[in-house]
């Protein structure tokens, strides 16, 4: 950590029904346990940001989304605006992450909209950047998430409108992480990059981890300069290891 309040935000992806919210009420239960360390956030699935919202109100948890369309209305079946997310209470949206990107051909110019979209509509985005295991053979990680960066972040980020989140695309799900000194590295370079475009702010923007976070590498992954928290996928969908992460960090 570099002295920024630490942010752990669960992704649930497309998992959830309404009875997950006995899941989400363990989470409020034990939120102000060791956990309290962190910022945190829960990103359900769409259908359930309104109930969600709810439920957390009173609680230090917070609700967000996954996705948003750039408009804030209009012909687009099937899309959901930042608007329509916030009016549901959530208070970030995820976007970029490395799902979108490749089942839905996302480029970085669109992420970039949908980032200000976020912003029009007074929320958190969460900017995702990550390199795949081809690209991290070829010696292009830094290159990739540079590239990610300078074309998927609006100008005017500050502390308070973005999260960084890296996620290496070959580490989600698959049970695989990057080594603390990898992390490292690329969490030092997101920095840079972000002081160099954001002045003072880049300094204050908090970086997040993702890829395979599970509470027994937590408290390593946590410690790793620059490292401000986590996006957190599968162990995200079970209050004791959510709660778990939380309470590992620095
Ligand atoms: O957004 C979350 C990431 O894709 C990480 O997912 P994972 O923790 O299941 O590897």
């Amino acid at each position: 950590m570099t002295g920024l309040r630490p942010l752990i935000a669960g992704n649930w992806k497309m998992n959830g029904l309404k009875a997950s919210a006995s899941e989400l009420g363990q989470m409020i239960a034990g939120a102000g346990g060791p956990a309290q360390k962190a910022d945190l956030l829960i990103c359900p699935p769409a259908t359930l940001v309104l109930a969600f919202a709810g439920a957390v109100q009173g609680s230090p948890l917070r609700i967000g989304a996954q996705d948003c369309h750039p408009n804030p209305s209009g012909a687009h079946t099937g899309d959901t605006s930042a608007e329509m997310l916030a009016d549901s209470g959530a208070t970030a949206i995820i976007v970029g992450h490395s799902e979108r990107r490749a089942d839905h051909g996302e480029t970085d110019a669109l992420v970039r909209q949908k980032a200000e979209a976020a912003w029009r509509a007074a929320l958190i985005a969460i900017v995702c950047v990550g390199e795949t295991q081809d690209q991290r053979d070829a010696g292009q990680t830094l290159e990739v998430v540079g590239r990610q960066l300078a074309g998927s972040l609006p100008d005017g980020a500050t502390a308070a409108n973005l999260v960084v989140a890296y996620e290496p695309v070959w580490a989600i799900g698959t049970g695989r992480t990057p080594t603390p000194k990898d992390v490292q590295d690329v969490h030092g370079f997101i920095r840079d990059q972000l002081t160099q475009r954001f002045s003072g702010e880049g300094a204050r923007i908090r970086i997040l981890y993702g890829g395979s976070v599970k509470p027994s590498n937590a408290a390593e992954l946590m410690a790793v300069p620059n490292v401000n928290g986590a996006l957190i996928g599968g162990a995200s969908l079970k209050a004791t290891d959510f709660l778990a992460i939380a309470g590992a960090v620095a």
